[in-house]
């Protein structure tokens, strides 16, 4: 049996659940106690510094999470020269995968939405900006979304979708127009103000609800790469918003995509609006 040992304790590899450049996630069984972990195994033998500072970044951040509830738990991990394990909870299946099964049932919209915000409201009140929001960041774990990284380490895609064009790994379909045309200070330049840049994450989120309602991303249409940058940062392109029955659902998904930084709503704002404050 393939196993996995990390801090002298034993593991069974169950299945590979996705894999990266230098990176897999396991479902593996804990042989003690019998319960099922994730695992995530690093190769830094061809990762440059850069690389290896930034899982230890992204290790810092989330031992730092381990007490917010939307946040993936973190059990073990061991770092050393050649590699690095994170022992953490596992979860039944991440958005992505989830979202490309079956639509979701509009009651539940809402429940998801409130989840994917409080997720990314907790990284932000830890002046965290993930700017690479999609949907296989969201995990469900016992029927709850939770937010597995935090765009500080490279991603992992999911072994299904490895081999296939859509992968969410590198997808533009959900970045925002000033990430795209630089002016929100991730090119360092000038612009580190927080609330502001904190926006672009409300518009990846307001990318992922779209989906959810329409089925497909507000440029998913367009393929060129070039011409799909250009739609997201042109005013003058429209996104179209077809009517589903639930006025104050569209007009949330419409207010996230708006392009002007100043004009887009805040998490807090997202949390107070009636969509999401008026119901149970
Ligand atoms: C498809 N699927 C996923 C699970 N569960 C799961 N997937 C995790 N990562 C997946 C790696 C590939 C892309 C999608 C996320 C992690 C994880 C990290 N990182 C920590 N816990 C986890 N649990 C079950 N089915």
């Amino acid at each position: 049996k393939d196993q996995i040992h990390i801090k002298g304790v034993t593991y069974t590899i169950i299945k590979v659940i996705g894999k990266g450049g230098s990176s897999k996630v396991y479902q593996v069984l804990h042989e003690d106690s019998k319960k099922i972990f994730a695992v995530k195994y690093v190769d830094l033998e061809c990762s440059d510094h850069q690389i290896v500072q930034s899982y230890k970044n992204e290790i810092t951040v989330l031992r730092r999470l381990q007490n917010k509830e939307p946040i993936i738990k973190l059990y073990d991990f061991e770092i050393t020269p050649s590699h690095i394990y994170l022992v953490m909870e596992c979860g039944s299946i991440d958005l992505a995968s989830f979202l490309r099964k079956k639509r979701v049932v509009k009651d539940d919209i809402l429940f998801y939405w409130r989840q994917m915000l409080t997720a990314v409201q907790c990284i932000h009140d830890e002046g965290i900006i993930h700017r690479d929001l999609k949907p296989a960041n969201f995990l469900f774990v016992e029927g709850s979304l939770k937010l597995i990284d935090f765009g500080i380490a490279n991603a992992i895609q999911s072994d299904k979708t490895s081999v296939t064009r859509e992968s969410q790994v590198g997808t533009l379909n959900y970045m925002s127009p000033e990430t795209i045309q630089g002016s929100d200070g991730s090119q360092g330049n000038g612009s580190s103000n927080m609330k502001i840049n904190c926006k672009s994450d409300v518009w990846s989120l307001g990318c992922i609800l779209y989906y959810i309602i329409y089925g497909k991303t507000p440029f998913q249409s367009i393929t060129n790469t070039m011409m799909k940058l250009q739609a997201i940062c042109n005013k003058d392109y429209q996104i179209h918003f077809p009517d589903v029955g639930d006025p104050l659902l569209t007009d949330v998904v419409k207010s996230c995509l708006v392009r002007d930084v100043r004009k887009r709503p805040s998490i807090k704002d997202l949390l107070s609006h009636p969509y999401v404050s008026s119901r149970n």
